[in-house]
């Protein structure tokens, strides 16, 4: 059996003139948690559905634990978030998951489980309509736990919650992931990714761009250099490392390379009469990483909002 849960193999779906999945090569591995991330509109949403069976590719494949998407016995093992899920409003969460634990044929005993995984089991007897917006994401966590999945499908899970809901919700996201839970979830947020995922896919205009662990995608850190004159470090330094790795920045010099060159960057300078006034060594975030992506790409520009000065988003 193959080491996948998902595969895909040159996905496409187009609407119309447009291509809203493309060429998509993806792979998710037993045991990680995967981070599909993009801005609006990328592409993540159709992808998700096309793996669960609720449209067709135009082209290309995909298996999901091994079968086609839709397989009713595949889909049996694979809970899903995927647009917010219909609960019946006057009708408590534990109500509700016994209705749903019923039509899915799995015993009842694993509504307490669930209900304990998502911080659920002190408001399990409250009517779903009093239940915050976090509360009832929550639970929709919980009902696609219900069947003891071997794949989670997450689409956005965070989408709409406030910050105390979305810390909540990617708390459990990484706890089912440390539990040893399969989970694909997509989102925007380049923070969100980082704090949760195992591994991310970036996918942006439609096309994978980029895939790896997090710290492969943040690809080390850079080292910060101030001198004096500036243009004349410039010079010294794009003679020592890659040219295309040395950017000006703020007034200082943002070389790629690794932290064990700081001390004969230092040396070369000095030696070539320049005064370096600070040498620091930055670690590069999901953000710059994207950034630099995104921008290499002769397409419309990726806005880059910031709600919350801790968050950053790529919608
Ligand atoms: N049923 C449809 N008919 C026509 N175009 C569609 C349809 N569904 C999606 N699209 C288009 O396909 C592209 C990808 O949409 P998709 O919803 O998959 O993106 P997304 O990455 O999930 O973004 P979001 O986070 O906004 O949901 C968009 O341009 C969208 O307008």
């Amino acid at each position: 059996m193959t080491e996948y849960l998902v595969e895909t193999a040159k996905l496409t779906k187009i609407y119309g003139r447009r291509r809203a999945v493309d060429d998509l090569d993806l792979r998710v591995r037993a045991g990680e948690v995967y981070g599909f991330l993009g801005p609006n509109g990328a592409g993540k949403t159709t992808t998700m559905k096309m793996l669960l069976g609720l449209i067709r590719p135009t082209s290309g494949t995909a298996e999901v634990l091994g079968a086609p998407p839709g397989d009713p016995a595949a889909l049996a093992k694979i809970g899903m978030l995927v647009e917010t899920p219909a609960f019946y409003p006057y009708l408590s969460g534990r109500d509700n998951l016994r209705v749903l634990a019923r039509y899915a044929a799995v015993p009842e005993s694993r509504i307490d489980a669930a209900l304990e995984t998502v911080d659920l089991s002190s408001r399990d007897r409250d009517r779903f309509a009093t239940y915050s917006l976090g509360m009832k994401q929550r639970l929709g966590v919980a009902a696609a736990l219900l069947k003891d999945p071997d794949l989670l499908i997450m689409d956005e899970p965070t989408n709409g919650l406030d910050p105390a809901g979305m810390a909540d919700m990617r708390r459990l996201m990484r706890g089912l992931g440390d539990a040893g839970r399969t989970i694909l979830l997509s989102s925007h947020m380049l923070s969100e990714v980082e704090e949760i995922c195992d591994r991310v896919g970036v996918i942006f205009q439609s096309r994978l761009i980029r895939e790896g662990t997090v710290d492969q995608l943040r690809g080390g850190g850079a080292l910060q250099v101030t001198a004096d004159p500036l243009d004349a470090a410039e010079l010294v330094v794009k003679r020592l490392v890659d040219a295309d790795h040395v950017t000006v920045q703020d007034g200082r010099l943002r070389l790629r390379t690794t932290r064990e060159d700081a001390a004969r960057i230092n040396r070369e300078l000095v030696v070539a009469g320049i005064d370096v006034l600070e040498l620091t060594w930055a670690e590069r975030t999901l953000e710059d990483v994207f950034l630099e992506m995104t921008t290499e790409r002769p397409t419309e520009p990726v806005t880059v909002g910031r709600p919350d000065p801790n968050e950053r988003d790529v919608r």
